[in-house]
């Protein structure tokens, strides 16, 4: 015979030996019964249970419910309104004895006149206790040792919290529910099958007892407390799979009644557990404690229903994800609701049904963080400052999905069509997450769950089999792999401007939106992008609209000297910006020729050479670019390339085209090919990608920025002259017959002006490319090849293979350079080194000359430029920008300064 055969014998017999059971230890207080004729997952064949008499205490926990509650008139008081406040405890802050003690604690320290406090069971029980029926059912005997756990964790636990009376008799309790459990164990076990109200009897145990626990620890301190099996008040009716809504005139009919003979000041009351309109035991399903006290906290009209757990509050985004996210001080019901359909751990959108019903407020705080106030959801949040940040509250996501998208021009006008659509989506079961639909109405949008796709492809070719044949529809698309970014805020409804700032904020971190959903209520905007962009399009929103940090990732190519020292600088000026002016910059890349260093986070400035050292990995520019492209937690990502590598500046394309920023000091791509130049520059006024390059011509002085003011505001260049070159400014200025040429050369190598090989500076083509750059800005369409150009590299020493080699063998033409000099001198004059870009005619130019000692380039110091902008508006007086033009720390500062342009551009205050 199997066990389903069975069944109404072991039913019959389980139900008589409890009732033996019970009858043994129990007292009078209610009537209860268990009536299998009612438990239609049973059949209804048999009818078996106790009507009469009153055999039980009301605390047993048992395999019986409730008797329907007696129609006699009891003499009812429940007091309702202000006086009530309702707390709820979850799991976790009833995780061990100390934790109950402590939420014993802050009950007491609540000076409401009336308290109700609704628990859910110790941390883990109720998966024990679903994990036992799990068994039993499965003909696990091994249900018996997880029993036997479930007694011992909770004999331990009012071990450790109660003593004398209040201990024994929590005990005797336990016993009692134990071997209640064992017989219905057992039955389960030997029918090898659970009703789910034989399951929610077993699973709600927990509850039942972390409230008896807590009631008896708040007793403890002298505090009248009465603790209250829920499923005697709460009832609920199933309203759909794994769904039920409260009855609540039964319920709060229910509630006088019980409050009429226990009315205590503090009750602590079992979260998660009902009973159905027939007294059977139920549970208010996932999130029910929550639930329970939202139900309650209506019922006697609280003034506040305050749900204790383990975070601050409400982030204003997942704290993962975005690192600066914050807890909100105030949430309205709608904008709660929102967020938890978005997936954030707030509250199950239907626990705020029955407070919002009643005006009354629910409050989130952290039990173990109590100085923090947490984050109230209320009707009209009291912050709101009229700030168009304030009017977006948070940021969701979710992955996973796909859109599909169906167009034609055949669906304009057409009545039916996307009820046609939906009712193919509906009829294959998807759950369809945003919809959309542009008011031309020849395509229609909408994303459902990756893996519900494709049944929903099929259905839809299946359905439009003609249409599409007929051309009425042309296509039936779906993408994968999207994500939604939802934007949640009430008062977005009301305020301009919040949709630009978000999509400005997702296009400044070059994310493209695949679809957009805003509907009438305006309480969210919904954004559906690739997966992969979706952590950075959050973080970029967030920050946008939280005014917190501007995160720029920063990956460095060529940590020599001016990669260095740049970096050098990032580390002393890093907090200074962070607390300034909301910039974090992160460098989470490092590469030199041979090796990197790698870091998803940041890597630690003040040991980075040490790092790059010991833990570096082989240099690889394409991984490189790989960790910075996918890298999804920054939003903005720059490249800055330290090198004077020509192949490196040739990736400079692909990058930006990635979306990734690029700076540089690098000179080699502005004065390379010009058309590879025109590309770039096309390709980054075309997107929101950067490209800066101050410290190309004059390192850390402002030449570009100063032309591009000019040329922005309509100046029009006429001559751009002057002396580009620190090294051969050095040089000049100091080879005055105290020391050889080659000496001052070495001096000027020692000093960090030279490029990384100074023939580059001698021959002139550094300053060449310098020319090239300025021209090309000026709108010339020049090539390096076009500038004529005097080189100081003596013929024989150009082919050396070394930089080294030439410094070696450059001392053999000292005497040369003596005669020069001598020459000048004696005529009142000075070597100088200078470029030229001739506007007018076109063209470049790049000579020695001899100046009198008197002319303004005769005056130079040091490394120092100085570059004339001769134009329209500074035409009788030149435009003059003076200063050092190379060295390591002012080139780092002039990279420094484009990086600091770029934080700028996406949004950091300036
Ligand atoms: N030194 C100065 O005063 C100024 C320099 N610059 C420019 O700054 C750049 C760097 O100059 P310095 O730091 O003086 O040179 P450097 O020789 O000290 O540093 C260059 C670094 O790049 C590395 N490198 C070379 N090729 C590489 C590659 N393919 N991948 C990764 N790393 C690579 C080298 O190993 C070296 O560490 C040059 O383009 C130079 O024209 C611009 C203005 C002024
Ligand atoms: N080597 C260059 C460095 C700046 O571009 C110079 O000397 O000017
Ligand atoms: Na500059």
């Amino acid at each position: 015979m199997t066990g389903r055969v069975a069944l109404p014998v072991v039913h019959r017999a389980m139900v008589a030996s409890l009732a033996t059971n019970i009858r043994q230890g129990g007292t009078s207080a209610q009537c209860w019964k268990y009536d299998l004729s009612q438990d239609r997952s049973l059949g209804g064949s048999v009818r078996i249970g106790q009507s009469q008499g009153s055999f039980l205490t009301h605390r047993s926990t048992n395999l019986l419910r409730p008797a329907a509650v007696e129609q006699d008139d009891v003499n009812t008081y429940l007091p309702k309104g202000d006086m009530w406040s309702v707390h709820k405890f979850g799991g976790t802050c009833m995780g061990t004895p100390q934790r109950i003690q402590s939420v014993a604690d802050i009950v007491l320290s609540d000076s409401s006149e009336r308290k109700l406090v609704i628990v859910s069971a110790m941390s883990k029980v109720t998966d024990m206790m679903y994990n036992l029926v799990h068994k039993a059912q499965s003909r696990d005997d091994s249900y018996m040792i997880a029993l036997e756990e479930v007694f011992e964790k909770h004999m331990a636990a009012a071990k450790d919290l109660l003593d004398g009376e209040d201990l024994a008799s929590f005990l005797s309790q336990l016993h009692s529910d134990v071997s209640s459990l064992r017989a219905m164990l057992s039955a389960i076990y030997i029918a090898g099958h659970a009703t789910e109200s034989f399951s929610d009897f077993v699973v709600g145990h927990g509850e039942l007892w972390s409230a008896q626990m807590l009631s008896y620890a708040i007793k403890k301190s002298g505090a009248p407390c009465s603790w209250m099996d829920t499923r005697e008040v709460l009832v609920v009716k199933p309203s759909g799979p794994n769904q039920v809504d409260p009855d609540y005139l039964e319920s709060e009919k229910r509630l006088q009644k019980w409050f009429s003979r226990q009315p205590a000041e503090i009750i602590v009351a079992t979260g998660f557990i009902a009973s159905t309109a027939e007294n059977i035991p139920t549970t208010l399903k996932r999130d029910g404690s929550d639930f329970s006290a939202a139900i309650i906290g209506s019922l006697v009209r609280a003034r506040q229903v305050t749900i204790w757990t383990d975070v601050d509050g409400v982030f204003s985004a997942d704290p993962r994800k975005v690192s600066e996210a914050v807890i909100l001080s105030t949430l309205s019901y709608q904008e709660a609701w929102e967020m938890s359909y978005f997936g954030a751990n707030v509250l199950h959108p239907r626990t705020i049904i029955p407070v919002m019903k009643d005006n009354i407020p629910i409050v989130i705080r952290n039990m173990f963080n109590i100085s923090a106030p947490g984050t109230m959801i209320c009707r009209q949040p009291a912050n709101d400052n009229g700030d168009l940040d304030a009017c977006v509250k948070s940021f969701a996501t979710i992955d996973n999905l796909a859109l599909v998208n169906v167009e034609g021009t055949g669906m304009a006008g057409v009545p039916g069509t996307s009820s046609a659509i939906f009712s193919v989506v509906k009829d294959v079961g998807a759950n369809v997450i945003m919809i959309s639909q542009a008011s031309s109405e020849h395509s229609i949008c909408f994303a459902v769950p990756e893996k519900e796709v494709a049944a929903v492809s099929a259905a839809l070719h299946v359905r439009f089999r003609e249409a599409l044949a007929a051309g009425r529809l042309s296509k039936v698309e779906v993408i994968n792999g999207c994500s939604i970014l939802a934007v949640v805020g009430l008062r977005m409804a009301s305020t301009p401007g919040v949709s630009a700032m978000l999509f400005d904020a997702l296009a400044k971190a070059n994310i493209n939106v695949r679809a957009i959903a805003q509907g009438c209520s305006e309480y969210n905007i919904t954004v559906v992008l690739k997966q992969e962009d979706c952590v950075r399009a959050l973080r970029a929103a967030h920050s946008r609209f939280f005014l917190s940090k501007t995160t720029l990732a920063v990956g460095i190519i060529g940590p020599g000297l001016i990669g260095g020292t740049l970096l050098n600088q990032l580390k002393d000026q890093a907090a200074v910006l962070k607390e300034n002016m909301n910039i974090d910059l992160r460098v989470i890349g490092i590469t030199g020729s041979s090796t990197m260093l790698l870091s998803d986070t940041g890597i630690d400035l003040t040991q980075w050479k040490e790092l790059l050292r010991k833990e570096a990995e082989p240099a690889d520019l394409a991984n490189f670019v790989r960790h910075m492209s996918d890298n999804h937690v920054f939003p903005n990502k720059v490249l800055v390339d330290c090198t004077a590598d020509t192949s490196v500046a040739s990736h400079y394309y692909d990058w930006l085209k990635k979306g990734i920023h690029v700076i540089t000091p690098n000179k080699k791509a502005n004065s390379g090919p010009l058309d590879r130049y025109l590309k770039l520059r096309t390709l980054q006024r075309a997107s929101y990608t950067h490209y800066f390059y101050e410290a190309t011509v004059g390192a850390g002085l402002p030449i570009i920025s100063t032309l591009r003011g000019l040329l922005e505001t309509g100046d029009k260049i006429l001559r751009i002259e002057g002396i580009f070159s620190g090294t051969l400014s050095y040089i000049f200025n100091n080879f005055e017959g105290t020391r050889t040429f080659s000496n001052v050369v070495a001096e000027a190598k020692e000093a960090g002006y030279t490029e990384p090989d100074p023939r580059d500076d001698l021959s002139g083509t550094d300053v060449a490319r310098k020319v090239i750059i300025l021209a090309r800005e000026s709108g010339l369409t020049l090539e390096l090849s076009d500038i004529p150009v005097k080189s100081l590299v003596p013929e024989a020493l150009a082919s050396c293979s070394s930089a080294d080699e030439f410094m070696q063998k450059l001392p053999s033409f000292d005497e040369d350079w003596a005669k020069q000099r001598s020459e000048a001198e004696a005529a009142g004059e000075v070597l100088r080194y200078v470029g030229v870009v001739d506007a007018v005619n076109q063209k470049g130019q790049v000579e020695l000359r001899r100046y009198k000692r008197d002319h303004p380039f005769a005056q130079l110091s040091g490394s120092d430029n100085i570059i004339a902008f001769t134009t329209s508006r500074y035409k009788e007086q030149p435009l003059i920008v003076r200063g050092p033009g190379a060295g390591a720390e002012v080139t780092a500062g002039g990279v420094f300064c484009d990086m600091l342009r770029l934080a700028s551009s996406l949004g950091a205050p300036s």
